[in-house]
């Protein structure tokens, strides 16, 4: 009954697909703000909900410990997603933000956290219309309070707290169907140190491949091959501001990153986010860019290996050289910084370098969603120009 809940949601339900007759764009009107509820919603008895101050070592603590223990696991739960506190503060402190939008339920007697979800603003372009959107994420509750019909009145919670600062539109992934994807996505590995991997069941030797061969098979160079490959730096902010503006508005569905954005979400920041540019020796020009997050995973239950050290394909930009010979690169850089596998969605031109670059593919899809916006037609994942963490 998941789909008894979003059956009262502003959101695309499966009866409408292929009703051309409705138009594209928001499908409620906004709402007068003294018309929003002005108080939270109701909770079972026992809890209360608890705004996160995620700039408090001790909350963020909390919050690091319930996703750590109970946030989302792969299909086989051989892993669990294991975000760190800085990666967690980058994700949820981005120009704009709201504190208010950093939800928390606790236990009354306890105050134990016991559930979680956010918002982000983000300025998000869809077509040729730029929509103020929240981006919704990290919605855990605790393994042992699970079907007790939390989650919906979470999304109704973030939901309500959104409409109090006058946005009317969000995006969400998720790794099950819900009314209505607006894009699917397959995603994609590309090992790196294929002995673990297979150590700790995340790949599986290939028939007729020994691990001798298998760790050949994945080799890559020490060192990166293109001239003027180097890590971005603060007073690239404004050429990669230009070059990613310009290649992301090819794409139905992207980001609309000024200098402030591209200043928070892309400059490296240790153990979060890698970024790395080319500036052409001769000319300084900036022509091309590259990026990726770090997004841990615990490995449940293995007597050898406790974390899966995993590097997220983010946003990149081949204007020069050649995108494969820039991803191989970017492969180079990860194995250097000891990640043991890279993955990619197949979104953007990603498609075009997985399986030359010795990618293989997910045993999963990633759905994309907006909230109280309407795409008639599903967006290719080639079209989509979106990346959530
Ligand atoms: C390897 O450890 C895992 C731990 C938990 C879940 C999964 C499978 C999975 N659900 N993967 C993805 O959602 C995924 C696969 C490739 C790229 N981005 C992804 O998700 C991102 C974006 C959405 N929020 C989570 C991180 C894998």
């Amino acid at each position: 009954n998941r789909h008894k809940f979003w059956e009262t949601q502003p959101v695309g339900q499966f009866k409408d697909v292929g009703d051309s007759s409705l138009p594209d764009g928001p499908i409620e009107p906004p709402t007068p703000l003294s018309e929003v509820k002005q108080e939270p919603y109701n909770l079972p008895n026992l809890y209360e909900w608890i705004t996160c101050d995620i700039n408090s070592d001790g909350v963020c603590t909390e919050v690091y410990n319930l996703l750590t223990d109970n946030y989302v696991e792969d299909d086989e739960n051989m892993f669990r997603f294991n975000y760190s506190k800085e990666f967690l503060r980058w994700a949820l402190r981005p120009p704009g933000y709201f504190k208010s939008w950093h939800i928390g339920v606790r236990v009354k007697s306890s105050k134990k956290l016991v559930a979680f979800i956010t918002g982000a603003p983000a300025r998000i372009r869809v077509r040729d219309e730029i929509v103020l959107m929240a981006e919704v994420n990290f919605l855990c509750v605790h393994k042992k309070l699970r079907s007790k019909r939390l989650a919906p009145v979470m999304i109704k919670e973030v939901t309500r707290r959104v409409h109090l600062e006058n946005i009317w539109q969000a995006a969400y992934t998720a790794g099950v169907v819900l009314p209505t994807p607006m894009s699917t996505c397959q995603y994609w590995h590309r090992s790196l140190n294929p002995k673990k991997l297979i150590d700790v069941g995340f790949s599986r030797l290939g028939a007729r491949m020994t691990m001798s061969r298998t760790i050949k098979l994945f080799k890559l160079p020490d060192s990166t091959a293109t001239p003027g490959f180097r890590k971005m730096e603060l007073h690239d902010v404004p050429a990669v501001t230009r070059l990613l503006r310009n290649y992301l508005s090819q794409f139905i569905v992207a980001p609309d990153f000024d200098e402030n954005d591209v200043e928070h979400w892309l400059l490296p920041k240790e153990d979060v986010v890698d970024s790395f540019l080319v500036e052409s020796p001769e000319t300084h020009e900036i022509t091309d860019f590259c990026s990726f997050y770090t997004l841990p995973s615990s490995i449940l239950g293995n007597p050898n290996y406790s974390t899966l050290k995993v590097a997220y394909s983010y946003y990149n930009v081949s204007t020069k050289t050649p995108l494969l010979q820039l991803m191989n690169d970017v492969l180079i850089v990860a194995k250097q910084k000891d990640f043991d596998v890279f993955n990619a969605l197949d979104v953007m031109q990603n498609e075009t370098f997985v399986k030359e670059l010795k990618f293989g593919p997910g045993d999963g899809k990633l759905h994309y969603y907006l909230y109280n916006y309407r795409i008639k037609h599903a967006v290719r994942s080639s079209e989509l120009g979106l990346v959530l963490l």
